[in-house]
């Protein structure tokens, strides 16, 4: 029987490394529908390669063209316009699998409602989870839902650790997640306020969206990933390290309390854990060619510097803070992300936008999903003022 698949965020980095995963194994996968924001160019040519029934997107008059096109070159996929829309595809009776691969916290809703419905949730974006913490995890176990983790340090810790998800908390010592560094490892930080967009986007190891590549350039990625991994394996946050390894051939590592170190290797490529999650506890082939260890120049580990870094410790700081600090704290980010990427913020400012954002802001304890949207906006609106003092 094969596995029918939503894809949300089909068209990004992760969306399009997806399917050429699922393209490779036509008789185990069936794409069922698939989401995108802008893009209608490359929706249409996935609409009429993986036929899918439903399409969504996410912005109105990009619903519009794609409907038209779809039409006038004869393909059968409907667009769903509906408020609900990429709630319904993500929790659909027929679906099995959902990957969701929206950027930020607009994938939190659809991921919640795959959760809801019990589905297998292959999960790459990492924002919900730092949005949604505690109330995400419930949703995830109350509804018998298969939370597999996408991002590479994520999925190599789950590979990593025993399937007996009750013997975790006796038997690890701590969750070593490694870092690239990102492309500004070894810059002058009194440079840093120069960096334009392009040169923050250029990841040395992994090509991806523009927004997760600004945060490996200030190690926001990393922080998010602290507090990604602190929801996904209930491990006190102390317990959570950070390593700069820039070859990113370990993709993370579970130590034990023996002190033995357990990592998962592999050539850094997405396709490596989206075929592992599509697949678990089964293996397909990826597409990625092997680690040729004789070809490996070495591998080297460091410490992050703060002082270039400050970002990362926010991590620890938010979890340690009131329940909701770590929503506020993405949705200052997102906000400082985008401003940079439009040339209205200074690389070297996004973390005071992201420390300001967090001062001004306490959060009351969020108990619902409305409750964290609504936090969530707040945190925009706060740190769109505090943007304004710091704007270049
Ligand atoms: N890229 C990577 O290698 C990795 C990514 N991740 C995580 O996976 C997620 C996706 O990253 P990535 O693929 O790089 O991002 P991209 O920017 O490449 O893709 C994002 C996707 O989401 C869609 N989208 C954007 N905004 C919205 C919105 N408001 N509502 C609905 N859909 C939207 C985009 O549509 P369109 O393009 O049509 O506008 C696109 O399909 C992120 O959370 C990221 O942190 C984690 C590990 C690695
Ligand atoms: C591929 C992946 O999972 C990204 O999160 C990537 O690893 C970014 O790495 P850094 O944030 O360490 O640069
Ligand atoms: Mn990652």
């Amino acid at each position: 029987m094969k596995q029918r698949l939503t894809v949300l965020g089909s068209t990004g980095s992760i969306g399009t490394n997806t399917l050429d995963v699922v393209r490779r194994h036509p008789q185990q996968y069936e794409v069922f529908a698939l989401s995108a924001s802008t893009q209608v160019e490359l929706m249409l040519a996935q609409c009429a390669e993986f036929r899918p029934r439903y399409a969504v997107m996410a912005s109105g008059p990009h619903a519009v063209q794609l409907a038209q096109d779809l039409k006038s070159n004869g393909l059968p996929t409907q667009v769903l316009q509906a408020q609900n829309a990429l709630e319904q595809i993500a929790s659909h009776p027929e679906v099995d699998v959902v990957m969701g691969a929206i950027v930020g916290a607009a994938g939190l809703s659809p991921c919640l409602a795959a959760a809801q419905s019990g589905k297998r949730l292959l999960l790459a974006n990492k924002e919900a989870l730092v949005v949604g913490g505690a109330l995400f995890m419930d949703t995830v176990q109350q509804n018998a839902c298969t939370l597999l983790p996408i991002d590479s340090e994520h999925s190599a810790i789950f590979q990593c650790l025993p399937e007996d998800r009750s013997t975790w908390s006796t038997r690890i010592d701590s969750l070593l997640l490694t870092a690239s560094g990102g492309p500004f490892r070894q810059r002058d930080p009194a440079t840093l306020a120069e960096i334009t967009p392009a040169q923050a986007c250029n990841h040395p190891n992994f090509s991806m969206g523009r927004k997760i590549s600004v945060d490996s350039a200030t190690m926001m990625n990393k922080a998010l990933e602290v507090i990604e991994a602190r929801w996904l394996f209930d491990v006190a946050p102390e317990k959570i390290k950070v390593v700069i390894h820039p070859q990113q051939i370990i993709h993370s590592m579970v130590q034990f309390k023996d002190a033995s170190i357990l990592a998962q290797l592999g050539t850094p490529d997405m396709r490596v854990p989206i075929a592992c999650g599509l697949a678990w506890p089964e293996r397909i082939e990826s597409g990625v060619a092997p680690l040729d260890f004789t070809a490996l120049a070495g591998l080297t580990f460091e410490e992050a510097d703060a002082h270039r870094f400050p970002g990362l410790h926010l991590s620890w700081q938010a979890l340690n803070a009131p329940e909701g600090t770590t929503a506020v704290l993405n949705a200052a980010n997102e906000v400082a992300v985008a401003a940079f990427l439009a040339g209205q913020l200074r690389f070297d400012r996004i973390h005071a936008v992201n420390l300001e954002t967090l001062g001004t802001l306490t959060p009351s304890q969020p108990r619902s999903v409305g409750d964290l949207l609504a936090l969530d906006d707040e945190a925009r609106s706060v740190a769109a003022d505090v943007l304004e003092r710091f704007a270049a």
